[in-house]
């Protein structure tokens, strides 16, 4: 090693260690923000290697701190006539790619900390999906579990009443994610246009198809993490065929997750909600799954009722426990931590992808890397769904509509690049095979070099 070489290197990590210990001198109190923070910073010592512009214009510090947070009250009356009030966030991190993007997320758990660790990520995929969109997310604390179709509605329109003023189809343009699907964009939809009195279909996405939205976007996100899981697969020569899977969760990523799997010829054997999972050893009947959680909205429990192969147990983590060769935790943030991936490891596992945000805590991501586990990290894995509302806001513009066959190839055709590209960077940053730096490094380098073209601000 040279020792310019060396100077760079230290020059690299001392940079990313101050500003690291910035963003936790001023955000001490937000575990996940931090979690998101500390493992990208991890891959980028190469990157500050090799750039040592980006440590003269001070780009890390500028970029872990969001364009602007809005909070803001949400007052509605539920069905009692009762006046509830909760708390509503949009995170809008960095637009140097394009307008802020990003999902709403209406949860009991949704604060500060998840929404900005949300919008950081959402910068780096989005970035990697080589479309024109930055990075945002926002949501309620509101849970939308137990409450009737009306006051979810006046919920919507409370909320959009406050959310309409910083949105826009150029500015930031928000999508559905945990508790906001087809209906709640619905009803945001059309208060923001009665407020705005402008049809701006391209304003939100998620939106149902004939009316603004994009065929196949309700599957993207699980097929599109199905469509990254095959390139690993072929990387490594081997096919979906006869594999089993375990796939966690039961929600929108995950039914369609299963669906793409079980045509390549996939084996499912689990899912999963909230409250437990379901191990069917004669493969997940998808059918019934949709019918209970997509029409009944019922709790997965109610499977085994149905089919004498099945069992239930309760609690979440135990589905780790179940052999596999690829595992893709599709339900919510840390439900893959250091114990779970060794019980994966110890049974088997070959493949980890990861459809929901954040699945894996960074004690399983190492272990995964160190045991030879093919692992996919959701920054690339599950862009799908915001690849293909990109691609909703590409039709709103064009005011035209493309066929379910026409977004999906799309969809896969981005799929595959975003493999290449996270393969490459990789690759050519010393990192072979480790697809979390490589997928960090792509999404971050396109980032920083706009930054670079905007000057300081
Ligand atoms: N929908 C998208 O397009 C999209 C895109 C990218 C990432 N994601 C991420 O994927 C994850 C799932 O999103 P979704 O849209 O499928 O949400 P969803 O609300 O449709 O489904 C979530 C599912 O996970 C289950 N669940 C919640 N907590 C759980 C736990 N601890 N253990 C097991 N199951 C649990 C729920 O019961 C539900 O079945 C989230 O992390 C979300 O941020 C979603």
């Amino acid at each position: 090693m040279t020792t310019q070489f060396i100077d760079n290197k230290t020059a690299a990590q001392e940079y990313i260690d101050s500003v690291f210990a910035q963003v936790k001198a001023k955000n001490g109190h937000q575990a996940e923000f931090l979690q998101a923070v500390e493992e990208i910073f991890l891959s980028l010592v190469p990157v500050f290697e090799q750039h040592p512009e980006y440590i003269e214009n001070n780009i890390l510090s500028r970029i872990v701190e969001p364009d602007r947070i809005v909070s803001f009250r949400v007052a509605w009356q539920d069905d009692n006539n009762q006046v509830q009030v909760n708390r509503g966030y949009r995170v809008q991190f960095n637009n140097v790619v394009g307008p802020y993007k990003g999902g709403l997320r209406f949860h009991p758990t949704v604060n500060e900390s998840i929404m900005k660790f949300l919008a950081f990520e959402q910068i780096f995929k989005n970035s990697l999906t080589g479309q024109p969109i930055g990075g945002g997310k926002g949501g309620s604390d509101f849970n939308p579990k137990g409450k009737s179709n009306s006051e979810i509605m006046r919920f919507c329109q409370a909320f959009m009443t406050e959310l309409y003023r910083h949105i826009g189809p150029d500015v930031d343009v928000p999508a559905g994610d945990i508790g906001v699907g087809g209906r709640e964009i619905g009803y945001l939809y059309g208060q923001y246009k009665r407020i705005r009195g402008a049809y701006e279909a391209g304003v939100l996405t998620g939106k149902t198809p004939g009316y603004g939205g994009s065929l196949a976007r309700k599957e993207a996100t699980g097929y599109g993490l199905v469509y990254f899981v095959e390139q690993m697969l072929l990387e490594k020569k081997e096919s979906f065929l006869n594999k089993t899977v375990v796939v966690s969760g039961s929600g929108n990523v995950a039914i369609y997750a299963i669906e793409k799997l079980q045509h390549f010829g996939a084996k499912v054997v689990s899912c999963s909600d909230s409250n437990g999972y379901i191990y069917d050893p004669e493969g997940i009947d998808l059918k019934l799954v949709k019918e209970i959680k997509e029409v009944k909205g019922d709790r997965i429990k109610t499977y085994v009722d149905y089919r004498p192969s099945a069992t239930y147990t309760e609690g979440c983590t135990g589905i780790w426990t179940i052999p596999c060769d690829i595992a893709l935790p599709c339900a919510t943030q840390n439900e893959i931590d250091g114990d779970s991936a060794r019980t994966l490891i110890a049974n088997g596992v070959k493949f980890v992808a990861e459809g929901a945000n954040m699945p894996s805590n960074l004690e399983a991501i190492n272990l995964f890397l160190e045991n030879d586990v093919y692992f996919g990290p959701a920054k690339a894995a599950n862009a799908g769904g915001v690849a293909v509302s990109a691609l909703e806001m590409a039709q709103n513009s064009g005011r035209n509509y493309w066929s379910f066959q026409e977004v999906d190839e799309k969809l896969n055709n981005i799929m595959k690049s975003i493999y290449t590209n996270s393969k490459e960077a990789a690759e050519k940053y010393g990192y072979p095979g480790n697809l979390v730096v490589g997928s960090n490094i792509a999404g971050f380098v396109k980032v920083a070099n706009g930054m670079l073209t905007e000057g300081v601000y």
